[in-house]
């Protein structure tokens, strides 16, 4: 077999992606805006020429090959220039994946050549069909082959790298390897004994590859370097929404904690049991996923000496608050409203003066339902508390289930009844707080507001639930105390009655921080749950949200896709440098790998004076902050900035009716994506008011009182107080995460939502390579085509032989034996290179001559 290799043509073309052409949005996500696109989308790689059928790769070799990433993304211009340099004439009758808009790719057969492109007749149907070059991608002799490693292919292309997804996923496989980096596709079943205890035992110990893959096997690596090498670890788990990020993140720390926490006592239950606190707190039911997390997480294990568990470390980032005042519709608000109406005691119930969720106003707008396991489990719930009798079954969500496991978690993580009481009472507080409405003051000849009759009551219940004097909540929301700066005694304290709105977007502003505030709180009641004195090394499992683009984008997508714009910048860095270090280490002769540089979206983001970020904190600080004026200045300070657009630049229609003043448009690395500017102001500062502060601080509550530490002495003439804004904040935070991940040793987990239903085994092509796309997963195929992903030592390729080899060679250096047996075999001196150490492959190459020379 191996001397067919000889034979095989070298060569191929390549085109330059296109991706706006194939729309490959899925039907509630909208694609990234496609405009200017090509100047920044990923380089499509190459499509080589005919080669002979090959055997599939020995599934017993004995020669473990380590498989490396090579790099990432490409430049625009290196893309024009592969065009031209590998411009390579058809080859009639081969098989060919061609774009599509639904599955993705197409399998088809060229026929014929123009000038414009190819001539094809599509396998399935046998309908002719034409494709320019850029759409036309190679396919592996045996289109139903599957692999495990991606870099096992010949081809390496987003075609074949979904291609074989598929073919997995068909065959239930959820998990496959880019090199070391773990692409897990949503199974949304669940798979028996997939995360068994026994499958734990089975990865331990064992290297990438030797098993099938598996988030297990990613654990376990992270394990073995971090002793290894005697450095903490991360795990990057990245994805779009419902994509399994959380879920990976859990099973992680399953298979840390059950391997290597077993010494550790109730610390390591205790870490395994923050997951309940922060799913009730910090997750909801979206149009996306019914367990969705509305923060980002950085987790760390902590790990003694001796290599067992020492404790553990959560650091969340920016809770989306906004949801806890109001969510889309068919959305919740987050579980722990559901969870607290559906499984307190009835004592509970009643000293809170809770009802049916449609009762309150801060959930009567969403989904009304409860979630539960099972038909059965309904009954738990009872009925008078039902708002709605459609009850959604979810195997990881169940409100009355879930509010008994998180009154144990929070047990386990010490708090005491009286904290949990607390805790109970904010979060009614809050509802209550929601249904205090107001209405006009006629005997206020200012025009202020007051609290409406018939919301007395909830004003009652507000204030004794959060330790508040009713009339000081009344007053608090009605008026606003200012000190004056001019005119009269300077610094005397005033009462401005505030209009319906106004004391509406100071009720909201209240509830939004008290309850981050409080989230805040039960995080540090985590971290002391688990503390890692003993520690030497973690292992962190990241967990924050995908690239985000939707009809309207506003500052939740800004900071997310700035988020990932860092993250993808470290992905980048991380992996070519690591790769090229390696290289010139084993001293070979590999031109430098280029990818696409994303600093300077991340400049325009972060730039002191004229950064978006900063132009946005300028403007907060204005007398009469605008959004208006906020995005004039962005553009016009970054006028001539790649990346910065105005949205009549966009190809979506509807953002192109957006003014020049009400948006943005911003190339990023996964596409373009267009901002309405219109909220950025108000929620980049998430204090409040002075009053409200005022207010808060004399709670009988002296916990509710301790999350709002004084600002008394750095509280300005009056209004607002000065602190960091919620995008100054996020952007310190991932400055101190950044460096974190650096001084860590790096894997990485794409994880992939396989349709926009949740439905189990749905494979959409379409919406499949998208996030591929988005992952950053299809350059990264195409630099990995220029380097050598896959290499073994020559020790393991001589030991792998040594037992079979007559005593005369059995004594031959490993290296020398190595050369000795490429040259016997007759492989192609391109396939391959030898280093000091290793023998490094060309993609698909390892897998051929694994194959090729077991005998
Ligand atoms: N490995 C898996 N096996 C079975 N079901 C899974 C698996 N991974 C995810 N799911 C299902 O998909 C749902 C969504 O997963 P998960 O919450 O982990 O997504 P996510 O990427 O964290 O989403 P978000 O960003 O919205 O939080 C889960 O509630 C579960 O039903």
């Amino acid at each position: 077999m191996l001397r067919t290799l000889d034979k095989r043509q070298k060569g191929g073309t390549a085109s330059e992606n296109s991706v706006k052409s194939k729309s490959v949005n899925a039907s509630n996500v909208k694609k990234p805006d496609a405009s200017s696109e090509t100047t920044i989308k990923p380089t499509r790689p190459e499509i080589t020429k005919s080669e002979p059928p090959r055997e599939p790769p020995s599934q017993k070799s004995e020669i473990r090959s380590e498989v490396i990433l090579t790099s990432s993304s490409s430049t625009p211009i290196a893309s024009r220039r592969i065009i031209k340099r590998n411009s390579v004439p058809p080859d009639y009758g081969r098989i060919v994946w061609i774009t599509d808009p639904d599955a993705g790719f197409q399998a088809a057969r060229i026929v014929d050549l123009s000038k414009s492109g190819f001539t094809l007749t599509l396998l399935h149907s046998n309908e002719t069909v034409n494709r320019k070059y850029e759409e036309v991608f190679s396919s592996e002799e045996d289109p139903n082959k599957s692999v495990e490693d991606n870099c096992a292919l010949m081809h390496l292309n987003e075609a074949t790298l979904l291609n074989n997804c598929r073919l997995r996923y068909k065959q239930k496989k959820i998990y496959s390897y880019v090199a070391n980096i773990l692409i897990s596709i949503n199974p949304y079943q669940t798979i028996d004994g997939f995360y068994s205890s026994q499958k734990i035992k089975e990865y331990r110990g064992k290297s990438l590859g030797q098993k099938e893959p598996h988030i297990y096997a990613i654990a376990d690596k992270s394990f073995r370097e971090m002793r290894r090498h005697r450095k903490s670890q991360s795990i990057i788990v990245s994805g779009e929404s419902g994509a399994g990020k959380t879920e990976s993140q859990k099973a992680i720390l399953r298979y840390l904690c059950e391997n290597w926490g077993a010494d550790a006592g109730p610390i390591q239950q205790r870490l395994l049991e923050t997951n309940p606190i922060l799913e009730a707190f910090g997750n909801a039911k979206t149009l996306r996923n019914n367990n969705s997390s509305r923060f980002g997480k950085f987790v760390q294990i902590h790990f003694a000496d001796n290599g067992n568990v020492a404790g553990g470390h959560v650091s969340h980032y920016l809770l989306e608050t906004s949801r806890i005042c109001r969510q889309t519709s068919g959305e919740r608000n987050y579980h722990i409203f559901y969870q607290l109406i559906a499984g307190s005691s009835p004592e509970l119930y009643k000293y809170l003066a809770l009802g049916q969720p449609h009762c309150f106003n801060y959930l009567s707008k969403g989904f009304l339902g409860f979630f539960t396991h099972s038909v059965n489990s309904q009954t738990n719930i009872l009925k008078s508390r039902w708002s709605d009798s459609r009850f959604s079954e979810d195997s990881m969500v169940d409100d009355y289930l879930d509010f008994q496991r998180l009154e144990n978690a929070l047990k386990l993580t010490g708090l005491n009844e009286k904290e949990l009481m607390f805790i109970w009472s904010t979060v009614a507080g809050i509802l209550h707080l929601g249904n205090i409405e107001f209405e006009e003051n006629h005997g206020d000849s200012r025009g202020g507001c007051k609290v409406s009759q018939r919301s007395e009551g909830y004003v009652d219940q507000a204030a004794r639930l959060l330790g508040l004097e009713t009339i000081e909540l009344r007053m608090g929301l009605c008026a606003r105390i200012m000190q004056t700066t001019k005119g009269g005694a300077r610094g005397t304290l005033i009462r401005v009655p505030l209009k319906s709105y106004e004391a509406i977007a100071g009720r909201d502003a209240l509830s939004k921080s008290i309850y981050s505030k409080l989230f805040d709180w039960l995080v540090s009641r985590i971290n002391r749950s688990i503390p890692f004195e003993e520690s030497t090394h973690f292992i962190g499992v990241l967990d924050v949200a995908g690239f985000e683009y939707y009809a309207v984008n506003s500052f939740e997508q800004f900071c997310i896709n700035f988020c990932n714009e860092k993250l993808q910048n470290f992905f980048n860095e991380r992996i070519l440098k690591e790769e090229q270090e390696l290289y010139e280490k084993e001293a070979l002769n590999v031109r430098r790998i280029e990818f696409m540089d994303n600093k300077d979206c991340i400049d325009l983001f972060e730039m002191k004076g004229k950064g978006l970020f900063d132009l946005l904190d300028e403007e907060a600080r204005l007398p009469t902050p605008s959004y208006k004026n906020f995005t004039k200045r962005a553009h016009e300070e970054n006028r001539k900035h790649f990346r910065l657009d105005t949205p009549r630049k966009s190809k979506v229609k509807t953002h192109r009716e957006m003014r020049d003043d009400e948006g943005l448009l911003i190339r990023h690395y996964a596409g373009s994506v267009c901002y309405e500017t219109k909220q950025f102001v108000e929620k980049n500062d998430d204090q409040l008011h002075n009053s409200l502060q005022i207010l808060i601080e004399q709670s009988a509550s002296p916990l509710l009182v301790s999350l709002f530490p004084s600002a008394t002495s750095s509280r300005p003439s009056g209004n607002k107080l000065k602190s960091q804004s919620v995008g100054s904040k996020f952007k310190s935070q991932l400055t101190i995460l950044l460096e974190k991940l650096q001084s860590t040793g790096t894997h990485f987990v794409r994880c992939i939502k396989p349709n926009n239903q949740m439905d189990a085994w749905n494979f959409d092509g379409a919406a499949i390579l998208s996030q591929l796309q988005c992952a950053g997963m299809t350059s990264v195929l195409k630099l990995m085509q220029d380097g050598f992903p896959s290499r073994t030592s020559f020790g393991d390729l001589y030991s792998s032989y040594q037992r079979k080899l007559p005593p005369k060679l059995a004594r031959l250096d490993p290296r020398l034996f190595a050369k000795c047996l490429f040259r016997a075999l007759g492989l192609d001196p391109p396939d391959f290179q030898f280093g000091v150490t290793k023998v490094f492959f060309r993609a698909g190459k390892f897998a051929e001559f694994d194959s090729g020379s077991s005998f």
